[in-house]
């Protein structure tokens, strides 16, 4: 409803901007504010929320004022070439995505700079069909068959620009905008609860690409005439300096940061020669005093004042039984049949034979280095074993990614810990229904009434894990606040939103404390009583010793001993390995 003002009076605003400034320059300057606004605002989806980088996207921009100027010299009506310009943006974005798609970092910047200039080179030489540096002379805009004047064009800019402001806003506030910011937190974590990576990295760009595509539509219209000379690599620079300066990933950002990239150059216009170098040193100040960006940081700031004392474990609310969606789990079978992992030739993993079946908590420990990450990556589909195979309910899964391995029913959680910082403690458990969504692209986009029905019931249903886990206070915290073991506690819960048969557990007590540990043997137990098979890596022999039904050993890769904790505890090539073994020999206390 506050939103729904919000909008309400910034719509009033827009109306009444050319009554307020009854002169064409500043109309024709809000024009160019609001369609460069609209690619910062899908650019910051990109890069603010999927973390995926772009220093190409006046490409967009290009091909959008192309197609659709072409389009309409072709005789073609203003709307719908401007929609097939949006649509062409888009599939160029999904191509350049997973053209780009196996770099990372500076390799996708590569990837995007050699786009644009690409676009620019063609636009530049191109000359019979783009006119080139000579430029295009567009019929003017119409719309239904009436003609946009600057003051009607400008309307229709402001339409257009609260349209997508709203649309992206939706978007940053259903799971698709908590899917891409979990991709840009961690992809391995996302790709554990089910989230396609590839598909979805190959959607922000689309999404950002069409945004960059009708903005540049919009500009090529703004005086029925534009060249070449506007889409070079500097402008690609300028968009994502609005994003970074704003804030990424925030909200307001792309609001803030074209103020800052298209109003600042108007205001020292006399020294427009410097503009690059004054963007560069505003860039640079950013980026050390304010990473976060302006809206970031004041939105921290903010955050710091009504700050709530520290989250203390001990505070945490009570426990409850395990959820109904965990309930009657079949306790499927897990064969890792002769499983061997190499790294250049070094055998981390050599040969384990290993079986998992029924309600059956299943240690798997071992010294330091002895392979036990090696193995949950490949019981997990982070790795894909050298040699051997994965045998899950009968299927082969030995090639599975991650978000396979999830949907067949099998999910981990991390050593190091792996949330989604930016998220709240309950989207990150709401991330981990991934899967369980039924909801497409155009609910989520437009907020249907299916779209609100189903965020409920996840919601809902990730606070019931939350009351399991006992952190149901916690919902609403930063995840990254929370103390080590209760971070360790969100993350059981996540992964039990996936609905697994099997969840494997990569230590989790290390770090936390005494109380924390006896909360997540508790949980442990719990989940054990829902019929969930675990697999559990620990150094805590005591939580190993007392929890688990039976228990692997692993040393220098090699299976060395398996056995119920008795057997485990006196046996000699086990104590060997552990120097002593002390530690397992005294640990059984009574299951
Ligand atoms: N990606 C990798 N590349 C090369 N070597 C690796 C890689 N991952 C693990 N190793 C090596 O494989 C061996 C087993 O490592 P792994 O992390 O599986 O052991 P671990 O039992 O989990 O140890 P810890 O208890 O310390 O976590 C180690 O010698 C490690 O250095």
């Amino acid at each position: 409803m506050k939103k729904g003002l919000l909008y309400l009076l910034v719509a009033v605003a827009l109306y009444f901007f050319p009554w307020l400034f009854p002169n064409s320059y500043y109309v024709h300057m809000a024009q160019g504010f609001l369609y460069t606004y609209i690619v910062v605002a899908g650019l910051n989806l990109l890069v603010g929320l999927s973390g995926q980088l772009s220093l190409g996207h006046a490409g967009f921009y290009a091909i959008g004022a192309y197609v659709t100027g072409l389009c309409t010299v072709a005789g073609m009506p203003f709307l719908l070439s401007l929609l097939l310009g949006v649509l062409l943006c888009a599939a160029a974005g999904g191509l350049v995505a997973m053209l780009s798609l196996r770099a990372k970092g500076p390799y996708l910047a590569m990837v995007t700079i050699a786009f644009g200039l690409l676009v620019e080179i063609v636009a530049n030489r191109w000359v019979e069909v783009t006119g080139g540096p000579a430029g295009l002379y567009l019929p003017e805009a119409r719309l239904f068959g009436a003609p946009l004047g600057t003051v009607s064009y400008y309307w229709f800019i402001a339409v257009v620009a609260l349209i997508v402001t709203v649309l992206i806003d939706n978007l940053f506030t259903s799971r698709f905008g908590r899917t891409f910011r979990a991709m840009g937190n961690s992809e391995v974590a996302a790709a554990t609860v089910g989230v396609h990576v590839r598909n979805w990295k190959i959607m922000a760009f689309a999404i950002s690409a069409c945004t960059a595509g009708l903005a540049g539509a919009l500009f090529a219209f703004q005086n029925a005439y534009f060249n070449s000379d506007t889409f070079t690599f500097d402008k690609s620079i300028l968009f994502l300096v609005g994003v970074i300066v704003g804030g990424a990933g925030t909200r307001l950002g792309p609001l803030v940061g074209t103020v800052v990239i298209f109003l600042l150059p108007q205001w020292v216009q006399s020294l427009y020669d410097y503009h690059l170098l004054i963007f560069g040193g505003i860039l640079l100040v950013s980026l050390i005093a304010l990473p976060e960006g302006i809206v970031g940081g004041v939105e921290r700031l903010l955050k710091e004042r009504k700050k709530l004392p520290p989250a203390a474990g001990e505070e945490s609310s009570q426990e409850a039984d395990a959820p109904s969606q965990m309930d009657n789990k079949a306790g499927a079978a897990l064969t890792v049949d002769s499983v061997v992992m190499e790294f250049d030739g070094f055998r981390a993993v050599d040969d384990i034979n290993l079986s998992i079946s029924g309600s059956e908590v299943r240690g798997l420990i071992g010294p330091n280095g002895s392979g036990k990450s090696t193995t949950v990556n490949m019981l997990s589909g982070v790795y894909v074993p050298t040699q051997g195979k994965l045998r899950w309910k009968g299927v082969d899964v030995t090639n599975y990614p991650p978000h396979r391995m999830a949907a067949a029913g099998i999910t981990r959680t991390f050593q190091n810990l792996q949330l989604f910082h930016e998220l709240t403690v309950l989207e990150n458990v709401m991330l981990g229904f991934h899967m369980h969504y039924r909801t497409g692209f155009t609910a989520n986009l437009l907020h249907t009434p299916g779209f609100w029905r189903e965020e409920k019931r996840y919601r809902d249903e990730s606070i019931r894990l939350l009351h399991f886990v006992g952190l149901a206070d916690k919902a609403d915290e930063q995840a990254a606040n929370l103390s080590y073991g209760q971070q360790r506690l969100v993350e059981i819960a996540r992964a039990l939103a996936t609905r697994p048969d099997l969840l494997i557990l990569d230590e989790p007590a290390a770090g936390a404390s005494m109380f924390e540990v006896d909360n997540i043997v508790r949980v442990i137990r719990k989940v054990k009583q829902s019929g969930i098979s675990i697999l559990l890596v620990e150094h805590h022999m005591e939580i190993v010793m007392n929890v688990c039904d039976t228990i692997t050993v692993l040393d220098f890769g090699k299976k060395i001993a398996e056995g119920d904790p008795a057997y485990i505890q006196s046996h000699p090539q086990v104590i060997e390995a552990y120097l002593g073994g002390e530690e397992v020999t005294q640990l059984v206390v009574g299951k």
